[in-house]
């Protein structure tokens, strides 16, 4: 984020609990406009209570929220009407067909009737759910409610929205469906903030992802910035006999060996320049192999280190949250201090 880049959401120590479970132990957020954010967790993280928290659904413990430039403390009324927010249990109403569900919305949003009406036409356009606007969303697929449902929240043209597992459940077509169409609301400034169990959208959509965890941000950063946070890229060598995997063995130093797969992993970053000196290495060698693999970490392994290792990550974290940010080799990254 350029310093001057304005901010359409900023949260600080935000805190909930509920009796003696606490949920939200001081998150700080800040996404830029026009962005795409994305909150990743583990089941019962506290995803859904931070969205509604920002989006004024309940009342935080403490922490300050301000959203499309008004403060939650002073004006929530002002922030509700520039927010959008599509949950993971649809606002949809079955009792309506489809084409009513989004006139009722224009109405709650004080549209007047012919706009109501013109953007109504333009939303079932877009979400190319023309041919069933009359029929009752009963009867759609689970794919068409959610597009229904992310319609409504546009009739009111937020500046932000909030999407709480857009597409969890949904078919890899209607997924990537969704997925154009917040890419469509982002190049038009519309701010996203996402929460998403599936890190492969997370990566796809998010400009900035955070990892939370037991109540805290653990990692943050672009998708690149938190792969660059775990070790585990590799290059996978296998070969046709054991003497030729004990002499590559002997050639690369740190490597780990596997003699029952008769292959042998080598560190890499998994960039071209890594291969080829990998492949020079062989050469010279005159090592033959049979078969040769990439593995750069994903945001799997991301997810796995970082929320399957909370004691590692939480002595870096209590002093606020990790920013991969300033991270350029992190290899051993749960244990650098917070640079925020
Ligand atoms: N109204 C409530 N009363 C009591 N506990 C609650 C309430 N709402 C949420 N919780 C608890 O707070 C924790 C966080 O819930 P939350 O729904 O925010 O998690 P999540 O990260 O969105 O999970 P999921 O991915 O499963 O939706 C959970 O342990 C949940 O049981």
């Amino acid at each position: 984020m350029t310093p001057d880049q304005p901010t359409a959401i900023a949260a600080t120590g935000l805190r909930k609990s509920y009796g003696e479970q606490t949920v939200l132990d001081g998150i700080d957020i800040t996404v830029p406009e026009g962005t795409v954010f994305a909150l990743l967790g583990p089941n019962g993280a506290g995803k859904t209570t931070a969205v509604q928290i920002l989006s004024t659904l309940i009342e935080a413990d403490g922490g300050t929220v301000r959203v499309a430039g008004h403060d939650l403390a002073t004006d929530a009324d002002g922030i509700r009407g520039a927010i959008g927010v599509t949950g993971q249990f649809s606002a949809v109403d079955n009792l309506l067909t489809g084409e009513e569900n989004l006139l009722l919305m224009a109405d709650l949003n004080h549209l007047p009737r012919a706009e109501g009406r013109r953007r109504t036409a333009e939303l079932l356009e877009r979400f190319d759910l023309v041919d069933a606007a009359e029929k009752n969303p009963m009867t759609y697929s689970g794919g068409m409610r959610r597009k229904l449902d992310l319609a409504m929240t546009l009739v009111g043209d937020p500046k932000v929205i909030f999407l709480d597992e857009p597409t969890t459940g949904l078919d890899p077509r209607t997924r990537r469906i969704m997925w154009d169409a917040i890419r469509g609301l982002v190049a038009g400034g519309v701010t996203i903030f996402l929460t998403t169990q599936y890190l492969e959208e997370a990566d796809e959509l998010a400009d900035r992802i955070a990892l939370l965890d037991h109540g805290h941000i653990v990692a943050e950063g672009t998708s690149a910035e938190l792969k660059r946070l775990i070790p585990g890229g590799h290059i996978r060598l296998e070969f046709a006999d054991p003497d030729e995997l004990d002499q590559a063995a002997r050639t690369f130093a740190g490597s780990t060996r596997d003699d029952a797969a008769l292959a042998l992993q080598v560190p890499s970053d998994g960039d071209v320049n890594s291969l080829r000196a990998v492949l020079d290495h062989l050469d010279v060698a005159s090592i033959e192999v049979t078969n040769l693999t990439v593995h750069t970490p994903d945001l799997d392994d991301v997810f796995l280190a970082l929320t399957g290792r909370p004691t590692e990550v939480r002595s870096s974290a209590g002093a606020g949250h990790q920013s991969a940010e300033t991270t350029d080799t992190a290899a051993d990254s749960t244990t650098k201090e917070t640079v925020r």
